[in-house]
């Protein structure tokens, strides 16, 4: 089954006189519990495409289902819902709360949704991550790769079914970008999550099931990696 289709979908930003194409008729489906990496130049796409498909944004003309369900016709407060229940996302900078340690970090998006925490639940994240003795620690007293798995967590603490992840090893040496990757995996697989990773490593897109590439705002090639 396809859990994330798209539809002739283009994204149009206005500059001045000039219409920038940011996609450009893309027409992309990910299956359900697939790993599939984004690859292209920078300026190609990547990120709007992610965006999109996290419904953090809105297709200027085409369709997106996530889940069979359209993207497009959601109020901006039904998208913030959505996404709160269906979608983890783990950006390149962690985006964590300096003032939260790492157990509050982690527990935040449930606790903007009203949700309920499942300590085990918890648990089981903060030791499949490697974090069970680091959960009183701020962000800043952490490293990279650390960080990283806080914001692992964190997507993952709601049970999403669709994790999109925007050059998440891109802050991180190659050795602990692996590590990290390599998490994001096993716990999709364990979780049987569907994963979009955006990058621009070869050796990490490598890792998915498939690697699609975007060129000028549109998919231009795709292929199982090797
Ligand atoms: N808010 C915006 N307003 C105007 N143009 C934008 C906006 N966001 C993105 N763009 C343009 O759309 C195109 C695609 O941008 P996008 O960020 O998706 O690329 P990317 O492939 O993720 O790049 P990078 O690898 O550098 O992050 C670029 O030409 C960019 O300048």
């Amino acid at each position: 089954m396809n859990i994330i289709i798209t539809k002739n979908v283009r994204k149009i930003y206005r500059m001045g006189e000039n219409n920038v194409y940011a996609l450009n008729g893309v027409d992309f489906t990910v299956k359900e519990g697939e790993f599939v990496a984004i690859v292209g130049a920078s300026g190609s796409g990547k990120s709007t495409l992610l965006n999109l498909l996290g419904a953090m944004d809105s297709p200027t003309e085409g369709e997106i289902f996530v889940r069979g369900i359209p993207l497009a016709q959601m109020s901006q407060n039904e998208q913030t819902i959505f996404r709160r229940r269906n979608i983890g996302f783990i950006f390149q900078d962690f985006k964590l709360l300096p003032v939260l340690n790492v157990y509050d970090n982690m527990v935040l998006p449930l606790k903007l949704d009203g949700r309920k925490i499942d300590r085990e639940f918890a648990e089981m994240l903060l030791k499949s991550l490697g974090l069970q003795n680091k959960r009183e620690q701020t962000p800043y007293t952490l490293s990279g790769g650390e960080q990283q798995r806080v914001a692992i967590a964190r997507a993952l603490i709601t049970r999403p079914a669709v994790v999109l992840a925007d050059e998440p090893t891109g802050n991180l040496d190659s050795r602990t970008g692996m590590e990290v990757i390599g998490l994001m995996k096993i716990l999709a697989q364990k979780f049987y999550q569907t994963l979009v990773v955006v990058t621009h490593d070869e050796e990490v897109a490598q890792t998915a099931d498939r690697i699609v590439h975007i060129e000028d705002g549109k998919i231009c090639q795709e292929g199982e990696s090797i």
